[in-house]
Parts: structure tokens; sequence; C-alpha cells
């Protein structure tokens, strides 16, 4: 179990970090998303051993981890920290660049372990090719591969699907479920994409200026955003001001600034709407059409529909959405 106890990690009058306790459990796979600057490198580089907190621990199965001031080699036998930029060794084989990780082991282990990695992350095809003969994708998975042969308590990852298309996206997916449910290592990546950061963990968390403003499970996080920010960076969010609801037929208590939360998908085409607006941009999305709506001066929606639908810009439409759709948060949009 990896545990980090009010962490904080400051650069001269920077402070990355401020005061993040977050607990990763073995088997379990937690998402850290936040904007660009939001501290999440740094939080990576904190668990990881590599740099010094300025306050707070760092807990591996109870025992603190060192940070690099303390000892000679920095980072810790037991977590890996996968960086984007993969830093796999040029000059030689997707094979040996793996095997690097187990020179110390018996050659019989060494080679059971490489080709069960190897099947693992699905490198068969291009186990001889040298990096630059691989793709992104195999890179990726090559690097984390070699970080996982020893078996690491945690697996730490810098954006890991970020460089990558769709199919590797999938692959790397999958292969990061089984290793976690085999191995059951303990694993956190970090991601700006709310996609990513919704599908694959058990647990997100929003690191907002330095703070972890939320953690919880995918769906309680995307349905009851904290924040707006939090709204934001967990997908398409319709950010109304409680002033503007009753236009849409909601009946509340709240201040006139207080804010609200509406995901697109609660909105829905009605020929009864109590409300509705002019059609300002239809954005094909595959399986549903995204709609933006001008209701007026003030308030501009976002809602869902199925791709059949024949929605024209400059259309007048009705829409409608249920009064339990509406989730209060804290803050302000602008
Ligand atoms: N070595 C450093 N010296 C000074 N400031 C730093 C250092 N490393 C990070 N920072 C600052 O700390 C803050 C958090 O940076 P960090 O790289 O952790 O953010 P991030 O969320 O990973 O951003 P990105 O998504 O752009 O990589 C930023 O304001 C950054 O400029």
């Amino acid at each position: 179990m990896l545990e980090s106890i009010q962490l904080v990690k400051s650069f001269g009058d920077v402070t990355a970090v401020r005061g993040v306790s977050l607990v990763i459990k073995p088997g379990e796979i937690v998402g850290l998303v936040g904007a660009s600057g939001s501290g999440k490198s740094t939080m990576l580089n904190l668990l990881a051993g590599l740099v010094d907190a300025t306050e707070g621990t760092v807990k591996l199965n109870g025992e603190r981890v060192k940070g690099p001031s303390e000892q000679l080699v920095p980072g810790h036998p037991h977590i890996k920290l996968v960086h984007q930029e993969y830093q796999l060794m040029p000059n030689v084989s997707i094979r040996e660049n793996i095997a690097y990780s187990l020179r110390f082991y018996e050659k019989r282990y060494q080679d059971y372990r490489i080709d069960q990695l190897i099947g693992l992350c699905r490198l068969e095809a291009v186990q001889h090719r040298l990096p630059r003969q691989v793709s992104g994708g195999e890179k990726q998975r090559t690097a984390i591969a070699r970080a996982i042969a020893e078996k690491p308590a945690v697996l730490l990852l810098d954006e890991p699907f970020s460089h990558l298309d769709l199919p590797n996206r999938e692959l790397i997916r999958g292969m990061l479920l089984d290793l976690v449910r085999h191995e059951k290592t303990a694993c956190l990546f970090v991601t700006h994409d709310s996609t990513d950061a919704l599908s694959i963990p058990s647990r997100i968390g929003i690191l907002q200026d330095g703070h972890l403003v939320q953690l919880g499970a995918p769906m309680d996080v995307y349905r009851r955003p904290y924040n707006a920010y939090v709204a934001q960076m967990t997908g398409p969010a319709n950010l109304i001001r409680a002033k503007h609801l009753p236009l849409m037929g909601i009946i509340h208590a709240y201040q006139p600034n207080a804010l609200a939360c509406v995901r697109p998908e609660q909105i829905r085409l009605s020929d009864r709407g109590r409300f509705g607006g002019t059609v300002r941009n239809v954005f094909f999305k595959g399986a549903f059409i995204e709609v933006e709506v001008e209701m007026n001066r003030f308030v501009n929606l976002t809602f869902l529909a199925p791709s059949s639908e024949k929605i024209k810009v400059g259309q007048l439409v009705g829409l409608e959405m249920s009064p339990e759709a509406v989730h209060w948060m804290r803050g302000s949009a602008s």
C-alpha cells in the first residue's frame, strides 16, 4: 500500500503540491487528473522518492520512502515510474531493454520472465527490433514491461496514453487492467484526458493548484463534482447560475450566484419542452451528436442527441430536464 500523508512541495516561491493525502492499495488503479501546472508530475516524483518533500511523508507498506537527499541512488526499488519519454536504451533490442531490468537474476528465470512480459505487453512481433524501429505504442509498452519486470509494488505512469492512437490506447488500457489484477500492483497514472481518467481507474483524484480537491469513484466525481474546475476536468458540463434555472423550469432555494452543473446527457430534446433556444453548433461524435444551443444572452447549453436526429444550425429546439439533473457546486464560474 502506497500512502502520501500531507505532502507539500515548494520550489522557491512556487508551491506545486499542497498537503496531498492519498492511499493506493495493491490491485488498485488511481487516475490523477489536473490542468497543466496543477502539480501532477511533481506528485509522481514525490511518490517515487525522486524529489524531496518540503513537508509530509510517503510510505510504502508503512515504511517511509526516502527522498533523493537521503540516499546515494534516488528512488525506491519497489516503486517504478514510467516517464512520458519512455527512456529506452537506443542501441539494444526491445527484448534486451526489458532484460536489462532482470540482469541480476538467474538466466533461466530471466528468460521465463521476459517471455511472460513480452506476452503480457503484446510485444512478440517486435521483440528483436531496436526502439527506433517500433511505434510509439510499442515503445510505451516496452517501458511498462521494463518497469514491471521485477514485480514492483507500485507502478506510476506519467501520461501513459497521451501520444497514442485509439487502438494503442485500448491495448495499453487492457494491459494495465490485466497487470493490476494479476500482479496486484498499486498503480497511479496522471492524465489530462477526462475519458481515460473516467474509464480506467477505480478511483479518480482531481488536482487543482496543488490541492487534491476531490477523490472518489469516477461515476461519483462525474455526477457530483465539487466545483466548476472538477466538473470541467471530468467531461463536458453546463455550468449554470442559479438565477437562470427558473427559466428552465427548475425551482430552488439557492442564492442567485450559486452555480449548478448539468451534464449534457441530462438535457433532452422535447416538443413540449419547458425551455429551448437556437442551435448554434452541431458536432458529430459517432454514436451521438453534441448540440450547442443559445437559450438567451446569458445561457448557452450543450446537450446530446442520437446521431440519427436531424438538427440544423439556426433551428429552434425545445428542451427538457428533470430537477434531479441539477448538481449544486462550490466555487464560481467567471
Ligand atoms: N523544478 C522546478 N522548479 C521550479 N518550479 C517547478 C519545478 N517543477 C515544477 N515547478 C512548478 O510547479 C508547478 C507544478 O508543476 P508540475 O510539472 O508538477 O505540473 P503538471 O500538472 O505536471 O503540469 P503538466 O501537465 O504541464 O506537465 C508549476 O507551476 C511548475 O512551473
